[in-house]
């Protein structure tokens, strides 16, 4: 990690590698915040005294579970399931559920610490918790995986409910998946409940759920150019990820008649120079969610060009998303991004950033929402599915859309609010903004209920 000047940061991290040991997600997440909030409660004496940032970063608890399950062949397969709950002093635990063979406790409290304030930034009644499983779901047959589903929500149901704790979904779980596990929650419980966002229509989803955390990103970028006077019109944008929040920032950005050069996947990274088309998104789209290919198809598939292992950061572009996975911009990424005149970022995936990288980014001046801010358009309209389940309603898709876009600019006006730089009056530090107006709203409601 970055180095820390700060004595008081310093003490800070180190507790907190001592209390984590062998967590370097959890650590890299927790420093990120630690590094705006610590100089920002110095002189808060209450705030000290109740340990309030000490007690935000101790999850409320952490449950582990066996996850046993047959595969097609009639063999026992065990996994490792997780959910943390992390904190819910503004609202019952929410935040998705990861199905990946990456996914350890470190990742899922890493994720579960971020879901706090991100949630805050919402202005929704949104506690933070996170969830998944070391599960790989490629190459499952559909019968697999919703064995697994089944599985896992068996043990998981013990832990949730509508004013407990709200999963959703995030990397290897979509609607499918979420279908399943409503499903089985249903028959365990007998009651039908707003119990998990991100469900299908005809059983209590929100429109928009699905394109929600890509939009979200792009109306972030909206607002940021905006802030300087320019529009999204004609920039070359370079995107990552070729999944839910990717597949929806290239659309959301080809709507608003930018131009989306890349996308990516864990084999490398799809390039065309004039743009990709409508018809080439809906090619990828397929190629993701139909077919289960690989990005590599994609030169015999619409003619673009792919760039084998490689991430899309070093080619030609005003503006990037990435929307794949944690610290997927790296030192060497950021300056790639520094040297070709890279503009914004909109962070849709969760804490893409390594904080090297951060420390490049900003020295360079380039506007940089964090995921915190940028991709909370997710969790909003999940909060707007759990108002629509409370209220028996369901909105329609331009309804939703126009609270996720009143959502996004209020989290922008936030961070500029919480993030004016003192060397700079025209720059805005995103990631302090975010930071501060996330910690507040949580902070005053752990200092109003005492030492619980
Ligand atoms: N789905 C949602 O509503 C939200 C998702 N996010 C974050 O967005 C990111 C993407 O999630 P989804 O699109 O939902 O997942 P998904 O399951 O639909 O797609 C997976 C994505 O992860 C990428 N990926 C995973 N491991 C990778 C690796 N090692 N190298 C390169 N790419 C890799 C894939 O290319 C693909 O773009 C994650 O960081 C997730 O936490 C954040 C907020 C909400
Ligand atoms: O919609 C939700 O509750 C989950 C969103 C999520 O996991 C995230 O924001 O990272």
């Amino acid at each position: 990690m970055s180095t820390i000047k700060d004595k008081d940061l310093a003490a800070f991290m180190e507790a907190v590698i001592a209390r984590n040991p062998g967590e370097p997600e959890f650590h890299q997440a927790v420093q990120e915040v630690a590094m705006d909030i610590v100089p920002y409660i110095k002189d808060n004496k209450r705030m000290q005294e109740m340990r309030i940032l000490e007690r935000m970063t101790e999850p409320d608890r952490i449950v582990s579970f066996r996850v046993v399950w047959q595969d097609d062949a009639g063999k026992i397969q065990v996994n490792r399931g997780y959910r943390v709950q992390q904190n819910n002093a503004i609202g019952p635990y929410k935040g998705g559920i990861r199905f990946h063979p990456t996914v350890t406790q470190s990742v899922l409290k890493f994720l579960a610490f971020e879901q706090v304030f991100k949630n805050s930034l919402t202005g929704l009644p949104l506690g933070g918790g996170k969830g998944g499983a070391d599960f790989d779901p490629k190459g499952k047959s559909d019968a697999e995986i919703m064995r697994f589903c089944q599985a896992f929500m068996t043990e998981l149901s013990k832990y949730i409910g509508q004013f407990t704790d709200v999963p959703a979904g995030d990397i290897g779980v979509g609607g499918r998946e979420v279908g399943y596990m409503f499903g089985q929650f249903k028959r365990l419980k007998d009651t039908f409940e707003g119990v998990l966002t991100g469900k299908g229509i005809e059983f209590g989803g929100s429109r928009i759920r699905p394109e929600a955390t890509g939009y979200g990103v792009v109306y972030m970028m909206e607002a940021m150019l905006d802030r300087i006077g320019e529009k999204l019109d004609g920039k070359v944008c370079l995107v990552s990820g070729s999944g839910n929040v990717a597949q929806f920032c290239a659309e959301k950005l080809l709507d608003l008649g930018a131009k989306v050069v890349s996308m990516s996947d864990s084999s490398g990274t799809v390039y065309k120079e004039d743009g990709l088309s409508r018809d080439d998104l809906q090619w990828i789209m397929d190629l993701k969610n139909e077919r289960g290919g690989r990005l590599s198809e994609a030169e015999k598939g619409i003619g673009a060009k792919f760039y084998k292992g490689n991430r899309p950061w070093a080619l030609p572009g005003e503006l990037a998303f990435p929307c794949a996975t944690q610290n997927e911009i790296e030192e060497a990424d950021a300056r790639a991004l520094v040297k070709t005149g890279c503009r914004g970022i909109s962070e849709g995936a969760n804490m893409p950033s390594t904080p090297e990288a951060i420390d490049i980014i900003r020295e360079a001046g380039i506007m940089h929402a964090p995921s915190k801010a940028a991709n909370a358009g997710g969790v909003a309209v999940s909060g707007l599915e759990m108002s629509q389940n409370s209220l028996r309603m369901s909105w329609s898709r331009e309804e939703v859309d126009e609270h996720l876009k009143k959502i996004i600019l209020n989290i922008h006006t936030q961070c500029v609010d919480k993030g004016g730089c003192d060397h700079d009056v025209n720059r805005i530090d995103y990631f302090k903004g975010a930071n501060i107006a996330g910690f507040d709203k949580v902070a005053n409601a752990m200092l109003a209920y005492g030492a619980v």
